[in-house]
């Protein structure tokens, strides 16, 4: 095929992002319907491998699937095939009413207004399946309704962010009143999770779906030296290692649960797989990340409940934060052990995974994904404070 010139995309980050995302699923489809030889690398003709690598150097993403493609610019509103692509227009695009959800940290008698935005949710479509099957899309579309539900919480981190500053007694109130509500906001994400098993077949994912997303690192997984993609007519040395050893898309690449982990102060932002995770998100997401972490360590939330006389109030609310990310996470084991872990002890077509040693089953992020999960789960518990 010929090698498309993106020069008529660079002005327009919507339509890099979609170059990006086309171009990433011809990738795999290209690699993962390809014979495999685990001594060699793959070549990636330069049909795809120019331009994919071009247009991730331009949007500061890697030059592979990553969750940005399969669940944060892979929707519209269901039933409407003219709508503009996801983000394209900020006032057409149907989350973006979502991003200030009205909770008023004072006035809560009632508790937030989780729920009411929650039942503005719009109907989602999604724009690109590898495999056409309704659990892909429910796959895709779980996560983007988990997005959805957390911009709630960076409202709230936000605003907590802002007290925090202020740190008089007024704002150590408002700070807890912020906290119990970002559990609940969490608690939400961790049944949309749930929701999953309503939609999404575990034999289907892990068959069929799943191997679509592996990345570069998993081509040669356990042979050798490791040969991974290679980007033919890619010449910059940078680039083409970038593209080499490229992991497979996971939702650990979503921004969302590396903010709560930082803003909260745990041990798993020390987690060289999430720091790792980090380059497979949008840039601005990274940028995000970044600024949290640049906080002057005595002005976080973390110095603040460890400080002698904060009071029990504040720390209770903290603690029930943290805990309900602890409880997202178990949440998240089960998901993993029921869609990966079970499904690699039974008999199946594609030998991803088969070789019986559970313990050793591997994430499409390329973690060894029951004591990775189960450590940062543990991580996460331990971060409650004493009162
Ligand atoms: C069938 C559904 C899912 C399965 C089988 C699954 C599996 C995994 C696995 C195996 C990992 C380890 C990293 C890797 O090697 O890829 C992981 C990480 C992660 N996943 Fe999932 N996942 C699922 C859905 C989700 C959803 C919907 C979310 C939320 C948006 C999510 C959030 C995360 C996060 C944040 C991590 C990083 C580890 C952590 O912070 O706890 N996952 N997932």
């Amino acid at each position: 095929m010929d090698v498309l010139p993106i020069d008529p995309l660079v002005h327009s980050e919507t339509l890099l992002r979609r170059a990006h995302a086309v171009l990433a699923f011809l990738l795999a489809f290209y690699a993962h319907s390809h014979p495999r030889d685990a001594s060699a690398p793959l070549v990636v003709p330069k049909s795809i491998a120019l331009p994919l690598s071009t247009v991730s150097r331009a949007i500061g993403i890697a030059p592979v699937v990553t969750y940005a493609d399969t669940v944060l610019w892979n929707w519209r509103p269901a039933g409407d095939p003219t709508a503009p692509l996801a983000s394209a227009t900020p006032n057409l695009n149907p989350l973006s009413q979502f991003a200030a959800p009205s909770i008023n940290p004072l006035s809560q008698s009632t508790g937030p207004a989780v729920t009411s935005f929650e039942a503005k949710l719009p109907e989602l479509e999604c724009l690109m399946l590898f495999t056409g099957l309704p659990s892909e899309a429910h796959f895709y579309l779980t996560s983007a309704r988990i997005e959805l539900a957390s911009a709630a919480a960076l409202q709230l981190m936000q605003r907590t962010l802002d007290e925090l500053f202020l740190s008089d007694a007024i704002a150590l109130k408002r700070i807890a009143v912020n906290l119990t509500s970002l559990a609940k906001v969490i608690d939400r994400m961790t049944v949309l999770l749930e929701d999953m098993k309503n939609g999404c077949d575990p034999a289907d994912f892990y068959n069929h779906i799943r191997p679509w997303f592996r990345g570069g690192e998993a081509w040669n997984n356990g042979g050798g030296d490791a040969q991974g993609f290679e980007f033919e007519g890619v010449e910059d040395p940078v680039e083409k290692e970038r593209a080499r050893m490229t992991a497979g898309a996971s939702a650990g690449q979503s921004s969302i649960v590396h903010a709560l982990d930082i803003f909260l102060g745990t041990p798993n932002t020390l987690s060289p797989f999430l720091s790792k995770m980090e380059y497979y998100m949008p840039r601005h997401h990274r940028a995000f990340l970044r600024h949290l972490r640049a906080m002057p360590a005595q002005t976080t939330l973390s110095a603040l409940v460890r400080a002698p006389g904060t009071n029990d109030t504040v720390k209770m609310a903290f603690n029930e934060s943290v805990l309900a990310l602890k409880r997202f996470r178990d949440m998240h084991i089960r998901i993993a052990t029921l869609y990966i872990v079970n499904q690699a002890r039974r008999p199946h077509p594609s030998p991803a995974e088969g070789d019986g040693q559970v313990d050793k089953v591997k994430g499409t992020g390329g973690t060894e994904l029951v004591p990775f999960l189960k450590g940062i789960r543990d991580n996460t518990a331990r971060t409650v404070v004493p009162l």
